[in-house]
């Protein structure tokens, strides 16, 4: 395939750039792909995997990029803006990839430059893997990356990044960001929360009870520790970053709780019956639409990545 860009740059370095770096270089959509991560112990390990041209400076990676992308954790990303700004390309497109979308744009805009297109977006795909190892070259393969483009998006440097996006493989939807930021803290953000709550629970009755909770642990609290061994650093800026949204919903799901812990205490087995009738029509619901691998790690091709 033909470059779709002449120089992509990454700064950060993680799982998601470095998983487009396997993606783009697999397909041949960028020229260059150029990079910066701010610890030198990260630079050291990109460049002994040669993920890309690594610089010890975000200025010095951004130069004569025609696509910037924001690849940090989500409290970063102002900073990062401010610091290259001086330095990007004329009409340079600058895109990110946060778990959260308004709250980057309210930290991006002020910095960016006259004539640079700023694209918020977000890949539906990752793992509790981090850093510049964990990155390969399938993990968007079939995944919604969503874009939240401002109302004077240039529909050309929009349309070219879609074209980027599907030819890493995945499908690019596009909807408003205070929109995604409620839809991701149902989906994605209070489910994390209640597993790193889960996850503390049980370690806090590991205690009590020896070492039978991890011994014994069933598939469901497995489930639970895969997620609650996320990243800290990212999740606590999502959580500090889409506060309301998921005050909102863990304030839904409290309520939901107790109504099941009263059918539990008053014996009420048909409610709790109808409850897990409908929730597992959800389930049924999204392996019809195709959006579940049958995998038990979300957006994961197994045994593709080069961490485990
Ligand atoms: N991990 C996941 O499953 C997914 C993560 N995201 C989002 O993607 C972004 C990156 O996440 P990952 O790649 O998973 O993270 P990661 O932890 O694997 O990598 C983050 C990189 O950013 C660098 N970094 C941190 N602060 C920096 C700063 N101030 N300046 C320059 N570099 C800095 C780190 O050195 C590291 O190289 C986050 O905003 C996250 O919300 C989006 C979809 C999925
Ligand atoms: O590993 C998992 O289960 C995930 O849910 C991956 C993930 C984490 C954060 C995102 O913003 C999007 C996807």
């Amino acid at each position: 395939m033909t470059a779709i860009y002449r120089q992509v740059a990454l700064i950060g370095l993680g799982l998601i750039a470095g998983s487009m770096a396997h993606a783009m270089r697999e397909a041949g959509l960028a020229g260059r792909i150029t990079g910066h991560a701010r610890s030198a112990a990260t630079r050291d390990t990109a460049r002994e995997i040669g993920l890309c041209e690594v610089f010890d400076t975000a200025a010095e990676a951004v130069r004569g990029a025609d696509l910037v992308v924001l690849a940090v954790p989500v409290g970063a990303m102002g900073p990062v803006m401010e610091e290259i700004a001086p330095h990007l390309a004329p009409g340079a497109t600058i895109t990110d990839v946060g778990s959260v979308k308004q709250s980057v744009i309210d930290a991006v805009m002020p910095h960016l430059p006259e004539g640079a297109h700023f694209i918020p977006g977000h890949p539906l795909a990752g793992t509790e893997h981090s850093g510049p190892r964990a990155g390969f070259a399938t993990l968007f393969r079939n995944r919604w990356w969503l874009l939240t483009p401002l109302p004077d998006t240039d529909p050309q440097a929009l349309a070219r990044l879609e074209s980027l996006i599907t030819a890493m493989g995945a499908k690019t939807d596009r909807m408003g960001a205070p929109h995604h930021d409620l839809v991701l803290a149902v989906t994605s953000h209070a489910p994390h929360l209640i597993a790193y709550t889960m996850v503390g629970v049980a370690d806090h009755l590991r205690r009590v009870s020896g070492e039978e909770v991890i011994q014994y642990s069933a598939a469901g609290f497995r489930d639970f520790t895969r997620i609650a061994a996320s990243d800290p650093t990212m999740w606590r800026d999502v959580f500090l970053h889409n506060k309301e949204a998921t005050l909102d919903i863990l304030g839904r799901f409290t309520e939901e709780l107790f109504v099941l812990q009263r059918a539990i205490r008053m014996g009420d087995g048909q409610q709790l019956h109808d409850y897990f009738t409908r929730t597992r029509a959800i389930r049924r619901g999204i392996i019809e639409a195709g959006q579940d691998t049958g995998a038990p790690d979300f957006g994961r091709t197994p045994g593709a990545n080069p961490a485990e």
